[in-house]
């Protein structure tokens, strides 16, 4: 597929003037035509007026249009083949099997939400029957369903290039709840972007849909993103980044006339509680877990195992050499962005010359401009809880280890860790006992709790939690991977005595839609239609 360099705003293509943007290969340091033109406010806003102008038809699509839109997106992405790949390959450094595997992911995501789509329990529908004759006042005819809250700003993430970004999970969940979508691409892969959206705008005009529906902006640095989370007809943001740049969105939504819900991804260090019995069990089996999980995709996975938490002795010890072993065997590995790479080596070296911290292991060495080495560090629980520096996430294959005297002081520094995405137990049956001690602290800190697992590659379904207590997320509610992401662009509407011609059809007596619902508080499964 030729690629331009343009903005898709609705169903018009546009180049931007304000700077270009060119991604970068990053195993060579090339520069990758086309260059892509950044936008300003007046694209911001051109974008924003078509979402709005698109809302009330797109909200209004039956449940079978909207999930057969969902099922045209994924087919188009299907459709765009090889030059997807090798694109997306190429703009990132990720191997050609990677980016396969994160199409499938991508496609898969967006068939599911068709599928919950057509299902419409998100619509949450509730019905309080009237009463007429209570008394001392007549009970009304209360009707509920959730509505989509507006057009969504969707900022795409530099290290999943297909799942969170164009169409992505943010962008799958938003469309599914009816709200039009304006992506912000990652300047990193523009090429790829540009290609998912033209195939997203694709489907908008195949299925008959309002060109609002979809847009798709670029523009580096800070002040494209920030244009387009202040503009009024934007109700709402999912975000997947940094730290720093979630808790500037968070703070320009909040400080609009009318501020907005950010659901910010952003940064979570994952620990890994290496519990006693399990630990003198199988050392070397856990060593080689955690270190095939923490050099994955060069590390750059917001699900990393960042820090491991075990009681000091043998058992750890043979854990360490182990795991030493392990990373000292580990290739450096081409890494997203130049900028990515030199982050990640600065947080290394930092991490290296901390005075309460030892250098365990480090990766081979880099043969290529930007291949980050993977690290493992050590340091004592003391240290630890002394240093919030330590908590900071080093974004890539680095690792800290930190020992404890016992298990209630792994409690203890468990109480103490900022909020993440992930907690994961390495126990055995022996361990039960500290395992269900932990679990509470576990539950309080993090959004997803494992049990001999290893947190990197998040299912997606309907289960599945991918959030967590800040600084992981910014809103602790909700997730941004698996169905239940749809939430975070609904709000509830109750309708009190409207005649049956003004109530929306999923809400009148009858039900015509078939869909599940609740009445004076007994849920009724839909019926078989
Ligand atoms: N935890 C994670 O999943 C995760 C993922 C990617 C990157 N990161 C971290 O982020 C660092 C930078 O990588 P990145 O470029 O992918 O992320 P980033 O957060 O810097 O940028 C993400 C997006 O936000 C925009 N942006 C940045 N600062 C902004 C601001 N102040 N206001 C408005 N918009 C802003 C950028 O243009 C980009 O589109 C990495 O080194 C890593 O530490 C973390
Ligand atoms: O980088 C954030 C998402 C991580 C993920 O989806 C995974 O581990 O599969």
């Amino acid at each position: 597929m030729k690629i331009d360099g343009d903005m898709l705003i609705g169903a018009t293509r546009l180049h931007g003037a304000e700077g270009d943007i060119h991604a970068i290969d990053p195993r060579n340091g090339e520069r990758l035509a086309p260059a892509y033109g950044g936008g300003g406010p007046d694209e911001v806003a051109r974008a924003c007026a078509l979402a709005a102008a698109a809302f009330d038809a797109y909200r209004e699509t039956s449940l079978a249009a909207r999930a057969g839109f969902l099922e045209t997106i994924a087919q188009n992405i299907l459709d765009l083949g090889d030059d997807l790949i090798e694109r997306a390959s190429a703009e990132t450094g990720l191997p050609r099997a990677r980016i396969e595997g994160e199409r499938g992911r991508t496609v898969g995501q967006l068939r599911l939400f068709a599928e919950e789509v057509r299902r419409g329990d998100w619509l949450g529908l509730r019905f309080d029957t009237p009463s007429p004759e209570r008394r001392p006042a007549p009970r009304p005819d209360l009707r509920l369903r959730h509505i989509p809250l507006g057009p969504v700003a969707v900022f795409g993430a530099s290290n999943f290039p297909l799942a969170f970004s164009a169409a992505g999970g943010d962008t799958a969940a938003a469309l599914a709840a009816g709200c039009p979508v304006v992506v912000k691409a990652h300047s990193a892969h523009p090429g790829t972007s540009e290609m998912v959206g033209c195939a997203i705008r694709a489907a908008v005009a195949a299925c008959g849909l309002p060109e609002g529906v979809f847009s798709l902006l670029f523009g580096a640095g800070s002040s494209m993103g920030t244009a387009l989370v202040a503009h009024p007809a934007i109700k709402a943001v999912g975000f997947t980044g940094s730290r720093r740049a979630g808790v500037a969105l968070m703070a320009t939504a909040a400080a609009r006339a009318e501020p907005i819900p950010v659901y910010a991804e952003m940064s979570s260090i994952n620990p890994v509680f290496l519990l006693p019995v399990a630990l003198a069990a199988r050392a070397p089996a856990i060593a080689a877990g955690f270190v095939a999980s923490l050099v994955l995709g060069a590390g750059q996975f917001c699900t990393n195992p960042g820090l491991v938490l075990a009681v000091g002795g043998p058992d750890l010890d043979r854990f360490l050499t182990e795991a030493a072993a392990a990373v000292a065997a580990a290739p450096a590995t081409t890494m997203l962005t130049p900028a990515i790479h030199a982050a990640y080596d600065a947080g290394r070296l930092r991490l290296g010359a901390h005075a309460a911290v030892a250098t365990l292991a480090e990766g081979r060495p880099a043969q290529g401009p930007f291949e980050g080495r993977p690290a493992l560090f050590a340091t004592d629980a003391a240290q630890f809880l002394a240093d919030p520096v330590l908590q900071e996430e080093t974004f890539g294959a680095s690792s800290l280890v930190v020992r404890c005297p016992d298990v209630a002081t792994l409690r203890a520094v468990a109480e103490r860790l900022d909020g993440q995405l992930t907690a994961t137990l390495q126990m055995d049956a022996g361990d039960l006992d500290d395992a269900r001690a932990l679990l509470p602290v576990l539950e309080r800190r993090a959004g997803r709790i494992l049990v001999n697992g290893y947190p990197t590659g998040v299912e997606v379904g309907h289960a599945m939690v991918h959030g967590g207590p800040f600084p992981a997320t910014s809103d602790s509610r909700t997730t941004s991977v698996g169905t239940l992401a749809i939430r975070r662009f609904l709000r509830p509407v109750c309708y009190q005595d409207l005649p049956q011609a003004l109530l929306p059809a999923a809400l009148r007596d009858g039900n015509p839609l078939g869909l599940a619902r609740s009445v004076d508080g007994v849920p009724i499964v839909a019926p078989a239609i």
